[in-house]
């Protein structure tokens, strides 16, 4: 079964370097366009947050932007692969992605659009198809959830509870003893087979994802190919892995259950990028025991093998820290360049409020719909996508002016919405000057500012969010000269919705969070003194507003610390010795920042002691 150029005791050449392809899916229909990530030729460019003048430039062997359809990615850089496997390579391809990136789109596919699995196994029936030569294809199909091997060709009661084990047997192969390899004769069998496989799949709803993967799925294709001519028959094997996507606990809402299982696919891709990155370093130790994942692909990646890394990235602002990570982990190497600023360029690449998504067979919202459900009917696989982005009708100045209205009149609906619900509730207690009620409402109201503005955050250009912060950060320290501290703070908080990457503000609002005497003591020997009021803003703030608004403070603040890189500071974190900060320094030496505090990971943090720390700060 395996390659005989594997065989104990020949000496292996030097580690294959992974090759590294990109694919930037469309905006969905519930997504707003922005530019925030473009594909030119093999490059993905993403502006740089710090300098909205410049863009961070990734070049990849491939690049495959919005409109590109399942078969262009297929003929370049897939089928390619299949003749060194057919020549008894053995083969890796993973896709590597946040949850709803497209990785289960682009591996797995759809009904009407099928992805890498299927162009494969069809192909490989087409080329059996060829007199030269016989081939047998087999194939095994397995999740690893939660660390658990699952056999995903048997019916989930009737698996072994605990899962699978991994085992290394002669000349190094990896095996899995008791794994169902079924031997599959046509393209239809294949499909049914497939379709089975697929429902056995753990998948849970995540907020981003309806139908979010929650492990990782290896197919593997195990192929035996004889030439007819020579009689020569070569093993190999070809895994496609559908990996689960990374994410950020907080974005998607999840839940304990969820948060568990996060920790364990971060975990596994942590060891997978360790593994990717010691492979291209060409290093002599590669840390393929570092989880189930990567020891399975232990005799499958690196060495000989060919292996090729598909990049799934969601575009849009809402994905500017997923996407800046994932780039950093697919390649360490990023050029900078100076934006264009033609005004041309801006206008034509700015849309209105909802994009269109404009399909050649219009079937997109469907393909999205839709996982893999083969049908018993036929599918053909000569289908292209195409989706094309409806020309710009006003002006950049005039599509902002729109945005700002709707949004301002939705905000207005939404706040009276709350204020007349709330009064109707209340008024009776109000009779009664129910003190704590009223502090409630004062509280959602600063909890309505606070959306707004982050709402609106979301939307301006760059330029319209700096002059704003600007504004905010002036009223700010207008306050605090006054020593209006309470004011101040909030004013910088404000600013802070606009500029979140700004760390001399996150800095600011420490400093002067810290100078507010928050216990009721305190507030109390203050009460005859002129910064009452400020206290009592302040207080009241950190009593009532939300959970989440405090934690999403407390977050931005750590950042700001941790993106400084100065140990001393570092090293305040809760939780943070000299060994881990040192870890953090070299971290954002090497790569900039951090943009999402569960990336703090990367460096070696437990969950625990990320959440520790954030604990630590939303109980100031
Ligand atoms: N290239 C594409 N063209 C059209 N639709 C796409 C494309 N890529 C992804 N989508 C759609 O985007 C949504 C999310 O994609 P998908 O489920 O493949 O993401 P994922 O990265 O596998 O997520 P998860 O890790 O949560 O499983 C799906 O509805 C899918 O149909």
């Amino acid at each position: 079964m395996y390659s005989p150029a594997q065989k104990r005791g020949k000496k292996l050449p030097p580690p294959q370097k992974i090759k590294v392809i990109c694919r930037v899916r469309p905006f969905l229909a519930e997504e707003l366009y922005d530019d925030t990530v473009m594909v030119e030729g093999n490059c993905v460019k993403i502006t740089n947050k710090r300098k909205t003048n410049e863009n961070f430039v990734y070049s990849f062997h491939s690049c495959y932007g919005m409109d590109a359809g399942q078969p262009e990615i297929f003929e370049n850089d897939v089928k390619p692969l299949l003749e060194p496997v057919l020549n008894g390579k053995n083969a890796t391809i993973f896709a590597y992605g946040v949850t709803g990136s497209g990785k289960t789109y682009t591996i797995q596919g759809t009904e009407t659009r099928p992805g890498i699995i299927p162009r494969t196994v069809q192909t490989l029936f087409e080329i059996k198809g060829l007199s030269k030569y016989s081939l047998d294809l087999r194939l095994s199909y397995i999740e690893i959830y939660k660390e658990v091997i699952n056999d995903l060709l048997v019916p989930r009661d009737t698996a072994p509870s605990g899962g699978l084990t991994i085992r290394q047997g002669f000349d190094n192969q990896i095996y899995l003893p008791n794994l169902t390899e079924k031997k599959i004769n046509t393209y239809e069998e294949f499909k049914k087979i497939f379709r089975g496989a697929c429902r056995n799949r753990s998948t849970a709803a995540t907020k981003l994802n309806i139908m979010s993967s929650r492990s990782h799925a290896d197919m593997c294709i195990y192929i035996s190919c004889t030439n007819n001519e020579t009689k020569n028959t070569i093993f190999s094997k070809l895994h496609l892995i559908d990996l689960a996507g990374s994410e950020d606990n907080r974005r998607t809402e999840n839940g304990k259950e969820r948060i568990a299982e996060s920790g364990a696919i971060n975990k596994s891709l942590f060891a997978l990028n360790q593994v990717v990155e010691a492979l291209n370093q060409g290093l002599s130790r590669i840390p393929y025991r570092d989880s189930k994942l990567t020891r399975l692909l232990q005799d499958s990646l690196g060495g000989e093998n060919i292996s090729m890394m598909i990049i799934n990235i969601s575009p849009g602002q809402s994905f500017y820290a997923d996407t800046y990570n994932t780039l950093n982990f697919a390649t360490r190497t990023k050029e900078i360049e100076n934006k264009p600023q033609s005004n041309h360029c801006a206008s034509s690449t700015r849309q209105p409020l909802k994009v269109k998504l404009v399909n050649e067979n219009n079937d997109l919202p469907e393909a999205r719909r839709q996982r893999f459900n083969l049908s018993s009917s036929t599918s053909t696989i000569s289908s292209t996508a195409s989706y094309e982005l409806r020309p710009p009708l006003l002006s950049k100045t005039e599509m902002e002016k729109i945005i700002e209205t709707k949004l301002d009149e939705k905000l207005s609906e939404i706040e009276d919405k709350i204020k007349t619900q709330s009064s109707q509730i209340l008024s009776p207690i109000f009779r009664k000057q129910n003190a704590k009620l009223k502090k409630r409402i004062e509280s959602l109201e600063y909890k309505i500012e606070l959306q707004k503005e982050s709402r609106l955050a979301n939307v301006l250009t760059p330029e319209t969010k700096t002059k704003t912060a600007r504004a905010l950060v002036a009223l700010a320290k207008a306050h605090e000269l006054k020593n209006e501290l309470g004011e101040a703070l909030s004013n910088y908080e404000s600013a802070f919705q606009y500029i979140p990457d700004n760390q001399k503000l996150g800095n600011k609002i420490i400093m002067i969070r810290d100078a507010i005497p928050t216990s009721s003591e305190e507030i109390n020997n203050l009460n005859a003194g002129s910064k009452i009021s400020a206290k009592d803003h302040h207080s009241r703030y950190l009593a009532n507003i939300a959970n989440d608004e405090r934690r999403k403070i407390a977050e931005a603040m750590i950042l700001s610390i941790v993106n400084s890189g100065d140990v001393k500071q570092i090293l305040k974190l809760k939780g943070v010795g000299k060994k881990r900060a040192d870890v953090i320094h070299q971290f954002i030496k090497e790569n900039g920042h951090i943009s999402e505090i569960y990336n703090l990971r990367y460096s070696g943090m437990s969950d625990k002691i990320i959440d520790g720390i954030i604990n630590s700060y939303t109980q100031l």
